[in-house]
């Protein structure tokens, strides 16, 4: 798919960990560029690297070999906010609070803060509990208020580590259509891990599918389904079948090879 200009570019990325084990090499040699205001996900099986590669987009480890490069579009902005799995607001702050939190961080004035904070709450539906404590809210509630924190921050890139993994399908459901919605009005740069096939085809431009451990770029799939997407009309179309076999099919091989050398430690 076509982008004016890369976004983040990754050249021969490699980490490896060093433990009183040994070392572990959890990432090797990874190329990568992702658009500007591209919806990118990451699909690899369990201990693969995914969450490792996150953390070095976020600058929250560094990597052992290669280079990231993070395009900033404007010096005023954070380069970058993180949704986690776990909800992680703050609970002695209100919702709006919480929201609002990093523009605060930033130094913005409170009544702009709040009027950004209003619009992203709005956004997803949590309106009537702006003023409400995260006690007061469900689990599905908690984690849009993190969705929302995200992207009232502004970030050059959105970084998102299934952040939806802990809900039950309904929840997830509405919340992956409102991201959508969101999405589409701010066309913000997303990485997006997950381990739903059916999730990230629903959500992305592109899907990358990583090897097993230790964690290499195996292909990168286009998502050429027609935006913007209804999520439950999507999933009735022929060509969302054909992209979920082909993803399937690159994905078994490597979840297969973890089953292996889970029966060979035996
Ligand atoms: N801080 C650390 N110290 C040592 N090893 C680590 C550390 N963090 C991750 N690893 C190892 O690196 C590999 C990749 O881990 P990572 O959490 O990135 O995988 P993942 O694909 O996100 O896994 P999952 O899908 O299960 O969440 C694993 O073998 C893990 O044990």
């Amino acid at each position: 798919m076509p982008y004016a200009s890369d976004s983040i570019v990754l050249h021969q990325i490699g980490k490896t960990f060093t433990t009183s084990r040994g070392h572990i090499t959890a990432l090797h040699n990874i190329d990568l560029s992702i658009g500007d205001g591209e919806f990118f996900s990451i699909v690899g099986p369990s201990g693969c690297g995914k969450t490792t590669l996150l953390r070095i987009l976020a600058g929250l480890d560094t990597a052992s070999t290669g280079t990231v490069d993070i395009k900033i579009n404007s010096g005023d902005r954070p380069v970058n906010s993180m949704v986690f799995q776990e909800q992680s607001v703050f609970p002695w702050m209100m919702v709006i609070d919480n929201v609002a939190y990093g523009l605060k961080l930033r130094g913005i004035a409170k009544k702009e803060r709040y009027e950004i904070a209003e619009k992203y709450i709005r956004m997803i539906g949590l309106s009537k509990f702006a003023k409400a404590y995260p006690h007061q809210l469900s689990g599905g509630m908690k984690q849009r208020v993190s969705v929302a924190r995200a992207f009232a921050n502004d970030p050059e890139i959105l970084l998102m580590d299934e952040p939806f993994g802990a809900l039950d399908e309904q929840n997830r459901i509405i919340l992956q259509q409102e991201l959508l919605r969101i999405w589409e009005l701010s066309k913000k740069t997303t990485v997006f891990i997950t381990h739903s096939i059916d999730e990230a085809l629903c959500l992305s431009d592109r899907i990358m599918i990583m090897t097993a451990h230790p964690g290499t770029l195996k292909s990168i799939v286009n998502v050429d389904l027609p935006r913007p997407r209804d999520i439950a009309a999507i999933r009735t179309t022929m060509r969302y079948n054909e992209l979920f076999q082909i993803i399937w099919l690159t994905l078994r091989e490597e979840v297969l090879k973890v089953k292996q050398l889970e029966l060979d430690a035996y």
